[in-house]
């Protein structure tokens, strides 16, 4: 822990897992940097404030109401959360601000990209802006170029057109492009330019990636942005456990693994928001146990559409299958990946998950649902070359097809050296000559500088 810094931090996460899980790792980051940290959240899916004595909690109160909460078009929710978090978060912070100490003035605001109201609020304010984008820098670079593929006529998204290479991004193919299946296509749109603008208008865009992962991506993005960027992930590599989950995580996967061979099981987890067909979760139920491989499998409750859980799982599906499935609705997924009994992890391709399995070395299997994990998952296959993806369609034979690519052929060993040889670097990166060890110190320096602005201003 290094010396305390005299300067508050205030946070803003985007209230889904995939978002809470990083800001909280960077809370811890920052907080171990010496910076005080206050976390300003939503009571809508608030994180659990008891895992995290060091930091200060402050809820915002009249976000969402119990009826918008249950939304289910992700496009009108993440409006809605920009409307109507928009006054009770100014008064939030400015409250917050007026409070602060001579000894602890508030440095900054670190809020989530998608939260785009925040940067107006911070300017209001006269206070600096730093963004956490938490996704990769692959998917942002197409996301700042969405008025250019409008123009050229990528988008919206053409079924005529899937398979075609979307030239100016090899090796995006148009059904690689990072849309969202909405009711709302022109909404999408908007919110995507909003992100990107705000993004533009902070004082500092962080990263969860590392340099020598997205090399080219970050170096695209540097040209074309003046906003100063810190890639300094993998976070959760610096902090040992997340205990941010919204969901209580099941031990007996840990158990269960346990008692598997080393290097045999498949992983099978979507994420916290991904929803999936009935035909869809039948095929994986019997791709995975025609795959005859142990399988570990996390089905959310409402992962299915219309269904509570397991209600459409054919009868006596587990006792046939005598151990060699488990099923949970939530899994410690760090532990599982770190697991020497995993073998694959068949992901959506959330970048979270894509990041939690590199660092293990663990290949991926992909089947992208919406959004950036389609380019994450292109970037795993066809980039990176780490994993696979299921293409046109979840068959059980295609399932079991790219399970054996993984498990059995040739293929698949030359795609487990290389993830490892990533893991590799995405140990050293954190280390004392490292590149996002390095990028941390010049954050914090930036920070400590903007600082100095607003507090002669106050
Ligand atoms: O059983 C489980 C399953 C997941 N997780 C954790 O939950 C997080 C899931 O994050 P991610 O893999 O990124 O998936 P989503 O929840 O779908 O994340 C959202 O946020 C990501 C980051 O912005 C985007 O990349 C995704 O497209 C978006 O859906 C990860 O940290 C996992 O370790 C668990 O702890 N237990």
């Amino acid at each position: 822990m290094e010396q305390r810094k005299g300067r508050r931090l205030v946070l803003f996460p985007l209230p889904f897992q995939g978002h809470i899980n990083p800001m909280l790792q960077l809370a811890n980051i920052l907080h171990s940097k010496g910076f005080s940290i206050t976390v300003i959240h939503t009571t809508f899916n608030s994180p659990d404030s008891s895992q995290y004595p060091h930091l200060t909690f402050c809820p915002i109160k009249g976000d969402l109401s119990e009826s918008e909460a249950s939304i289910s078009d992700v496009v009108s929710l993440l409006v809605l959360l920009n409307v109507r978090c928009s006054d009770p978060f100014r008064d939030c912070l400015s409250g917050l601000l007026s409070e602060a100490s001579e000894e602890e003035p508030v440095a900054c605001l670190i809020s989530d990209a998608v939260f785009y109201f925040t940067q107006g609020v911070a300017n209001g304010l006269g206070l600096p802006r730093f963004v956490l984008r938490t996704g990769g820098a692959c998917s942002f670079v197409v996301f700042a170029a969405f008025p250019f593929l409008k123009d050229k006529g990528y988008l919206p998204v053409q079924e005529s057109k899937l398979e075609e290479l979307v030239g100016e991004f090899p090796p995006l193919k148009v059904k690689d492009l990072p849309v969202v299946d909405t009711k709302k296509p022109e909404k999408f749109c908007q919110l995507v330019d909003r992100m990107v603008n705000e993004t533009k208008a902070s004082s500092g865009i962080i990263w969860n990636t590392f340099q020598e992962l997205e090399e080219s991506a970050l170096a695209k993005l540097g040209e074309e942005l003046t906003t100063r960027m810190y890639p300094i992930g993998p976070f959760h590599n610096y902090c040992p456990a997340s205990s941010s989950s919204l969901l209580e995580q099941d031990r007996s996967s840990i158990a269960w693994l346990n008692k598997q061979e080393p290097r045999s099981v498949v992983y099978v987890s979507f994420g916290s928001i991904a929803a999936i067909s009935e035909a869809d979760f039948l095929e994986i139920a019997w791709g995975l146990a025609n795959s005859k491989h142990p399988f570990l499998w996390v089905v959310r409750c409402g992962l299915v559409h219309g269904n509570k859980w397991l209600e459409k799982l054919p009868d006596r599906f587990l006792e046939d299958l005598n151990g060699r499935g488990h099923i949970v609705k939530w899994a410690p997924q760090l532990e599982v990946l770190a697991h020497p009994a995993i073998a694959l992890f068949w992901t959506h391709s959330g970048w979270n998950s894509t990041l939690e399995s590199i660092c293990e070395g663990v290949p991926m299997m992909c089947t992208p649902c919406s959004g950036d994990q389609k380019v994450n998952a292109r970037y795993v296959s066809d980039v990176w070359s780490v994993g696979v993806q299921v293409e046109n369609g979840l068959e059980r034979e295609t399932i079991g097809r790219s399970i054996r690519r993984l498990m059995v052929e040739k293929e698949g060993d030359e795609i487990r050296n290389r993830i490892l040889c990533l893991k590799e670097k995405a140990s050293l990166c954190l280390s004392n000559s490292g590149s996002s060890f390095q990028c941390l110190d010049q954050l914090v320096s930036h920070i400590l500088s903007v600082e100095s602005i607003v507090f002669h201003s106050h």
